[in-house]
């Protein structure tokens, strides 16, 4: 199958500090894609990269088989919504779907008209009025009418309460399968991305710490809880995430593609919320411990 983003090594650096740091990820089309992490840990610059917005300082980046920006046929097959819904608060949204019109060579009009009426979106109203939902929506329609092959959406829902988060994330689930696109879509909100991302990739500091199909990586991690262990006491096959000790009981979370047999262990799957915490609570390279906002 094709790869919609495929990164070897990939760093990006500014002065001595890197922003992403050996980046290898392969992510095959046709998924809806959820780039998790906390604050800092390179999501947004990985988004860019795959933009062309960004020149990588180590690595390659390939996005649909070609090299991201290399020329306008490259640009027209990528739709990039920044982080906060960027917007112009001067222009009507009339005027948001002319410009789109005039700036992208594979403008699809109907689906953005359509796509406005259907979402409330008032064509004489200017952007700085609408609420900060109706915005959102309004990014993600000029991001579609693009006819993208894939859309990257950078902390889309962030600034949304429940319900708009719920109306966005369903309008973007609807769109995915009518056109048939590829999404990566970055978020702190492991909910938002449960209800609708079907690959996974966790950054924290830096680096990719797990990415992969969610039903696969569903089905390869567990949490085992039994009589305290030391983990190099554990199998080969068995890769610790995480470990958790009191005086008398383990707790690991592992992944390994072979059941787990001992007996001594009480044995259960993971949702994929406690698969990506379990990620982020790890110490990454002596860096403090992360947490990842989770709303309940
Ligand atoms: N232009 C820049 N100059 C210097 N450092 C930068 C620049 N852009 C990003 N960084 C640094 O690179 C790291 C990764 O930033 P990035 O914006 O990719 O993280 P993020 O995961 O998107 O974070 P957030 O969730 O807060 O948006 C951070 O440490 C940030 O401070």
């Amino acid at each position: 199958m094709t790869s919609v983003l495929r990164a070897q090594a990939l760093g990006k650096r500014y002065g001595r500090r890197w922003a992403l740091r050996e980046c290898t990820v392969d992510i095959p089309a046709g998924h809806v894609v959820g780039l998790v992490g906390p604050n800092g840990a390179g999501k947004t610059t990985l988004l860019k990269l795959a933009a062309g917005q960004l020149e990588p300082s180590a690595g390659e980046i390939t996005v649909l088989g070609g090299r991201p920006a290399a020329g306008p046929a490259q640009l027209a097959r990528v739709g990039f919504v920044a982080q906060d819904t960027p917007v112009y608060a001067g222009l009507t949204v009339a005027d948001h779907l002319r410009l789109g019109a005039r700036l992208n060579r594979r403008w699809d009009d109907a689906l953005a008209r359509e796509r406005a009426e259907r979402l409330g979106l008032d064509p004489s109203h200017k952007a700085g009025r609408l609420s900060g939902g109706q915005r959102a929506q309004l990014a993600l329609t000029l991001g579609l009418a693009k006819r993208p092959e894939l859309l990257l959406l950078d902390e889309p829902v962030a600034s949304l309460d429940p319900l708009a988060r719920r109306e966005f994330l369903q309008g973007l689930m609807e769109a995915t399968a009518e056109h048939q696109l590829s999404v990566v879509l970055s978020s702190h909100l492991v909910s938002d991305l449960e209800r609708v991302c079907d690959f996974l990739i966790v950054l924290v500091g830096s680096r990719v710490q797990v990415a992969g199909e969610v039903e696969e990586l569903l089905a390869t991690h567990h949490r085992l809880t039994g009589p305290r262990r030391d983990p190099g006491r554990l199998p080969a096959g068995q890769q610790v995430v995480s470990a958790r000790h009191t005086e008398r009981q383990s707790t690991f979370i592992v992944r390994t593609g072979e059941p787990v047999l001992d007996p001594a262990w009480n044995v259960s799957r993971l949702g994929l919320e406690d698969l990506v915490l379990a990620y982020l609570d790890r110490d990454v390279a002596g860096e403090r411990r992360v947490l990842l906002e989770v709303p309940r």
